[in-house]
């Protein structure tokens, strides 16, 4: 879970009415440190430079620095604003033999400490603390940033102008949605949440963000109950493919056969190479030929003929959940009357683009991935899966709003998305609701998408093969 700094903020507000003067800064500080020897992996005789801002992401810094000392650290600290420093955790710091040196002098350090800004921050970094930056990514010390590296928006990840690039973010209290989106998911590093007690103040809060675990997998995947025949487990329609495209029906349809459904029905003109390939599948050359299901996947190289317009039209016309991907949305963008019927629907639809396919659609992303696909998926009542190093799924109507937490650049290669499609889809007939369906989708192939990176270079294929193992291990 993330939460927005205004909620970070006003947690902050109820704790510290009710706990002693520093005590939250005490408990981030001495985390720091903790994690900071863990880096370092020695005490004596490493040196840890920290960068020190005006407000207390500073103070946080100072105090613990003040703490490395005390387990035998040499640290010196940069003041990067030198007429506002935490007057009190500077004195701290010095008290325990902390050196304050120009930023010229640093020449040597393990590990840097980010201390610059933390939620404070507001816009680009300000020209003072550039220098500041650059000179920490000219040493070769791994950073360790507090509460967030800083150059990232705390809220949306974005990076506009130079940002520190971490190692470790150690985030105290709770997380906030640009460690885990955009630009700053990438900036951030490992993240490590420390508890300094917020927790109940945090419990009623909405979260801005949240990430399913693999915990959380083992209770949402479907599994089949004893009393189930292969139509009470879901069957999913896949519609995908075409003469030029016959494999994205392939590999669309090999992910929907893995999802928790008991069956899977194939329409459109690939169904020789569907059923050549799986020969579990009922195929047909169109939508009103494939008889009943309970959700369908439409869209994987499925061609934008009068044929592809006719099945969008028939699964959009459909009382059950529909996942629209690829030439399915090209289909939407460029067809006003496929798209006024997205809107009309009353059952749930999920959009799964890529940016270039999100963009054709609804218009430039910007730097807020999340308010992006929150805005687009209010604007067609539907479930938005924007895809990307960190995908983002947002439910319709003020609904939870996901970010993915699995996953591999290396799944950014052909027919990685179909897999996506057609394994979303055969969650949204095994019962799943649309949001979650979705969410869980992404995470099963990030994880799929891991595994086969262990062994070399991943393709699509590879992700049908990693799947079930997943799942088996996951539930
Ligand atoms: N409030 C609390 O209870 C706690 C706060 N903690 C720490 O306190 C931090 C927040 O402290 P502050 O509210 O003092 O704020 P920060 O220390 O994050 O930043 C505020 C300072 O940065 C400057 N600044 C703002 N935007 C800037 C930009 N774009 N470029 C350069 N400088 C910029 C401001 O002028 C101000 O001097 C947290 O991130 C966390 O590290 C923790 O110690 C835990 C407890
Ligand atoms: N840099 C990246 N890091 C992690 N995952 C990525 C990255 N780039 C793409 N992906 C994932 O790979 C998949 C690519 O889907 P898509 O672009 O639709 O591919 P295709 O159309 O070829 O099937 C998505 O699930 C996306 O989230
Ligand atoms: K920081």
């Amino acid at each position: 879970m993330a939460y927005s700094v205004e909620q970070i903020r006003a947690a902050e507000r109820s704790v510290l009415a009710q706990v002693p003067d520093g005590a939250l800064m005490a408990k981030a500080a001495r985390a720091v440190a903790t994690r900071a020897l863990d880096l370092l992996g020695f005490g004596y005789g490493a040196r840890a430079v920290l960068l020190v801002g005006a407000g207390d992401n500073g103070g946080d810094a100072l105090y613990a620095g003040a703490d490395l000392r005390r387990r035998g650290v040499s640290v010196e600290a940069v003041l990067a604003v030198p007429d506002r420093v935490h007057p009190a955790a500077l004195a701290a710091f010095r008290a325990c033999g902390g050196r304050v040196v120009e930023l010229a002098d640093v020449s040597r350090a393990d590990v840097i400490i980010d201390g610059l800004v933390g939620i404070g921050a507001s816009g680009p970094l300000r020209d003072n603390l550039v220098p500041v930056v650059r000179r920490a990514a000219e040493l070769p010390a791994p950073v360790l940033a507090i509460d967030v590296p800083s150059g990232v928006d705390p809220d949306t990840g974005a990076v506009a102008g130079e940002a520190v690039h971490a190692a470790v973010t150690v985030c105290p209290g709770g997380l906030k949605p640009g460690l885990l989106v955009g630009e700053g998911r990438v900036r951030a590093g490992r993240v490590e949440l420390v508890d300094i007690g917020l927790g109940p103040a945090l419990a009623d809060a909405q979260p801005a963000l949240r990430r399913l675990t693999d915990r959380d997998l083992a209770t949402m995947l479907p599994r089949p109950e004893p009393g189930d025949d292969k139509y009470t487990r879901g069957v999913v329609g896949v519609v995908a493919g075409s003469a030029e495209y016959p494999g994205a029906a392939q590999l669309a349809v090999g992910s929907a056969r893995l999802g928790g459904v008991g069956a899977v029905r194939y329409a459109g003109y690939a169904y020789v190479e569907v059923s050549r390939a799986h020969p579990d599948v009922l195929v047909s050359d169109t939508v009103a030929l494939a008889g009943r299901v309970q959700a369908w996947t439409i869209g994987p190289g499925l061609g934008r003929d009068d044929h592809a317009r006719a099945s969008l039209r028939a699964v959009l016309d459909s009382d059950v959940p529909v996942l629209i991907d690829a030439d399915g949305l090209n289909l939407l963008a460029e067809d006003g009357a496929l798209a006024q019927l997205l809107r009309e629907r009353s059952a749930p639809s999920v959009l799964t683009p890529h940016d270039r396919e999100f963009e054709r659609l609804f218009g430039p992303i910007g730097t807020d991935r999340v308010a992006a696909a929150r805005r687009a998926a209010d604007r067609v009542g539907a479930v938005v899966l924007l895809k990307g190093f960190a995908t983002v799924i947002a439910a319709p109507s003020s609904g939870p709003v996901f970010v993915n937490g699995t996953g591999t650049p290396e799944l950014a290669t052909a027919g990685s998305g179909d897999v996506l499609s057609g394994l979303i889809g055969s969650l949204l007939a095994a019962g799943l609701e649309p949001a979650l369906a979705a969410a869980v989708g992404a995470h099963l192939h990030g994880r799929a998408g891991e595994r086969a990176a262990q062994t070399g270079p991943v393709t699509a294929p590879d992700l049908l093969g990693e799947l079930p193992g997943v799942i088996a291990e996951l539930r």
